[in-house]
């Protein structure tokens, strides 16, 4: 009976990949975020969703200690990421960040070759034990990254050299090169057009097969095409969170319906 139970317990451990309870986030006296709870599940793709200035961004930031870097930003409560509480003392947020990897809204490539912004990670994480490691690391992230075609006879050239597109998937790159747990994306597309985007998008959907990922956007089309599940944020607050399918047409509250009918937002 005590084995049947721990087995379960193990199943659902297994599912939920982030976990956070009771999170607030103030900027001075501006009370952003209010006690936000939610289970990040594994292995699947999570849109936040919201109007602008919801705390979408800041909510995202607080999965791996991004805020910390925000010197006004205070965060409370408590997130777990399989279970260990990411503001720990103890946890150091660089090695956080290379488990928790972020994309930001503009690509930002580091002022250094494609091949070095692919290497930067796991050259300081010690992931390659020599230069033959470390070039299968950088071909395999840019593969993965749809990116290797176009770079490969580039590779020592500025990633800054490339279009607004590429430069996204190489910042995708860098950021799967340190095989990461959970990607974070802040609107990753929404300086892309159409065709990068739907590249971008193509990319997110293949990534879930081997971590989770959360993604911010501001479009509701985007939303519904890759994630499994969504949530709602409204003036700092969670205000729904469940399956994208049944967040765009079956909406239990009504602040989440009147934004996906465009009354709000
Ligand atoms: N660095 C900061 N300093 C002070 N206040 C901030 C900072 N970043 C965000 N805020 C405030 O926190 C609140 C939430 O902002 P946040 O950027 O998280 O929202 P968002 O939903 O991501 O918005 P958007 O969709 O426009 O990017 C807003 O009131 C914003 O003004």
């Amino acid at each position: 009976m005590n084995d049947m139970r721990i087995l379960e317990r193990q199943v659902e451990n297994n599912e939920i990949k982030i976990s956070a309870r009771d999170v607030q986030v103030y900027y001075g006296a501006t009370h952003a975020i209010k006690d936000v709870a939610i289970d990040i599940r594994d292995k699947m793709v999570t849109a936040f969703i919201g109007p602008s200035g919801c705390g979408k961004s800041t909510f995202l930031r607080t999965l791996n200690r991004m805020n910390d870097t925000i010197d006004i930003a205070r965060v409370e409560g408590r997130i777990e990421l399989d279970g260990q509480d990411i503001y720990d003392p103890k946890v150091d947020p660089v090695q956080l960040r290379a488990r928790v990897g972020m994309v930001f809204q503009k690509p930002n490539p580091f002022p250094k070759s494609i091949y070095d912004n692919v290497a930067y990670g796991p050259r300081i994480h010690g992931l390659a034990r020599n230069k033959a490691e470390l070039d299968e690391i950088v071909e395999s992230s840019l593969r993965r990254a749809a990116l290797w075609n176009e770079a490969k006879d580039r590779l020592l050239q500025p990633g800054t050299g490339l279009s607004g597109g590429q430069q996204q998937r190489l910042c995708i790159a860098r950021a799967i090169a340190t095989r990461p747990e959970v990607l974070l994306m802040d609107e990753p597309c929404s300086a892309l057009d159409p065709i990068a985007t739907a590249q971008v998008e193509e990319l997110i959907d293949d990534l879930r097969s081997q971590f989770s990922v959360v993604i911010v956007t501001h479009s509701m089309q985007q939303a519904a095409r890759v994630s499994q599940r969504t949530a709602f944020f409204h003036l700092g607050n969670l205000v729904e969170y469940g399956e994208t399918g049944q967040i765009f047409t079956n909406p239990r509250d009504p602040r989440t319906e009147s934004y996906i009918s465009g009354r709000i937002g």
